[in-house]
């Protein structure tokens, strides 16, 4: 359902929602210490599904509320709490969504971060009420909008160009927030991994990143490249059933039915690298499975990655990874050099069905090749792909699903 909501309202939106949710709970984000809890845990700012009211529900403590609500203050000082991102690495904004707290929002916010690990480490900074200017400081404190409707969503584009692994959520001076979006991109430590290792190189949790995509419908393209098997179908990438799909069918000698239309869906790889198997997954599409799949990859270098979003993705860079293969309902499907077709170190695939439906997940199967080994396999000069923090570009409201940055 909040995929549904999600599809009609894109045009209005900012940008950054395309991004991966890098603390929903989902892949692995935790709340590791609040200061008040009261009236509801701080764990429900990650849930992923939609804030719910229920108008009877109370408990011992109050008024039920499904998001982080404290006591009200009556001594100097604010709540806050510390997340644990699920997925550590570079934050381009966030959705400080405020529903149903409406007597009892929190009425300013800020948000500290920090990396706590080996690379690149450096801390929350800040005095106790979080607004002094610091490295840490993402946003400056800011006011929120109650929970009704058509205002709930407050959202703040972040330019901070450093990996995180821990944010501290300050309320001031207290109150209630429903959910914390956390949208970026991963940004794994590579040098621990080793090149003769296999690993998932779209995986959001290796940094892998939906750029772009034809038709999200029921649900997003970035939900193939989640961690473990879908929940559900609202889990997976679901399009609307397309119109053009013609009277009369007629398949190859594959069974593949031949039909006018398809839709695509665009993914960086968390690393550059040779893909030797792939996994297409349409569990529980059972009754809108698509009838076929195929994929394309190639190596793009900026100047070429700009030219493909003007395009639409339609680059002729393009070449066939995965020859179309006839898909079927709630099955894992696995290819492997028997199908594959490309022996080169890439930076995008684009996975393309036909005509229209489902998929759970994705998997890209492959080594990492070490930055210059990309570099001289595809005769460029330059190839991004460590995110910068600050540069998004509006998306027009003619090409949804579209994410540019340079
Ligand atoms: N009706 C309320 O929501 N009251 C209080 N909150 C809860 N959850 O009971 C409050 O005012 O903070």
């Amino acid at each position: 359902m909040a995929e549904r909501r999600m599809a009609r309202k894109a045009c209005a939106e900012p940008d950054f929602l395309q991004f991966n949710d890098l603390g929903c709970e989902t892949v692995g984000g935790k709340v590791i210490f609040a200061t008040d809890e009261w009236f509801a845990p701080a764990r429900n700012l990650l849930k992923r599904e939609p804030p719910q009211f229920i108008t009877s529900a109370f408990t011992e403590f109050g008024k039920w509320m499904d998001g982080w609500e404290t006591r009200r203050k009556r001594t100097p000082g604010h709540d806050w709490c510390i997340i644990q991102l699920g997925v550590p690495g570079l934050i381009h904004g966030f959705d400080v969504d405020t529903s149903f707290f409406t007597g009892n929002h929190s009425p300013y916010i800020s948000i500290q971060a920090g990396c706590l690990d080996q690379e690149s480490p450096f801390t929350l900074e800040g005095d106790r009420t979080g607004m002094a200017a610091s490295d840490s400081q993402m946003a400056a404190v800011a006011k929120l909008q109650p929970g009704y409707s058509d205002c709930c969503h407050n959202y703040f584009k972040v330019s901070f160009s450093r990996r995180v692994t821990h944010l501290r959520l300050n309320m001031h001076p207290d109150g209630g927030i429903a959910r914390l979006r956390v949208y970026g991109v991963g940004l794994r430590d590579w040098s621990s991994v080793s090149t003769n290792q296999d690993v998932d190189l779209v995986a959001l949790t290796n940094g892998g990143v939906c750029l772009g995509y034809s038709d999200a419908h029921f649900g997003h393209p970035r939900n193939m490249i989640g961690l473990g098997r879908a929940a559900n179908m609202a889990d997976g990438w679901e399009t609307a059933r397309r119109l053009d799909r013609p009277k009369k069918l007629q398949a190859d000698q594959r069974g593949i039915l031949q039909v006018p239309g398809w839709e695509w869906a665009v993914f960086r790889l968390g690393h550059p690298g040779l893909i030797s198997s792939v996994e297409v997954d349409t569990n529980h599409f059972k009754g809108n499975f698509p009838d076929s799949c195929r994929i394309e990859a190639c190596t793009l270098t900026p100047e070429e990655k700009a030219q493909c979003i003007s395009s639409r993705w339609n680059s002729g860079k393009w070449r066939v990874l995965l020859p179309p293969q006839k898909l079927r309902p709630h099955h894992i499907h696995h290819y492997g050099k028997m199908e594959l077709k490309l022996s080169h170190p890439v930076t995008h695939v684009r996975l393309i069905i036909a005509p229209d439906g489902g998929i759970s997940r994705l998997r890209l199967w492959g080594r990492p090749i070490p930055f210059t080994a990309t570099l001289a396999s595809s005769r460029s000069t330059l190839i991004i792909f460590h995110l910068p923090a600050n540069t998004l570009t509006p998306t027009s409201n003619d090409s949804p699903g579209h994410l540019s940055f340079e």
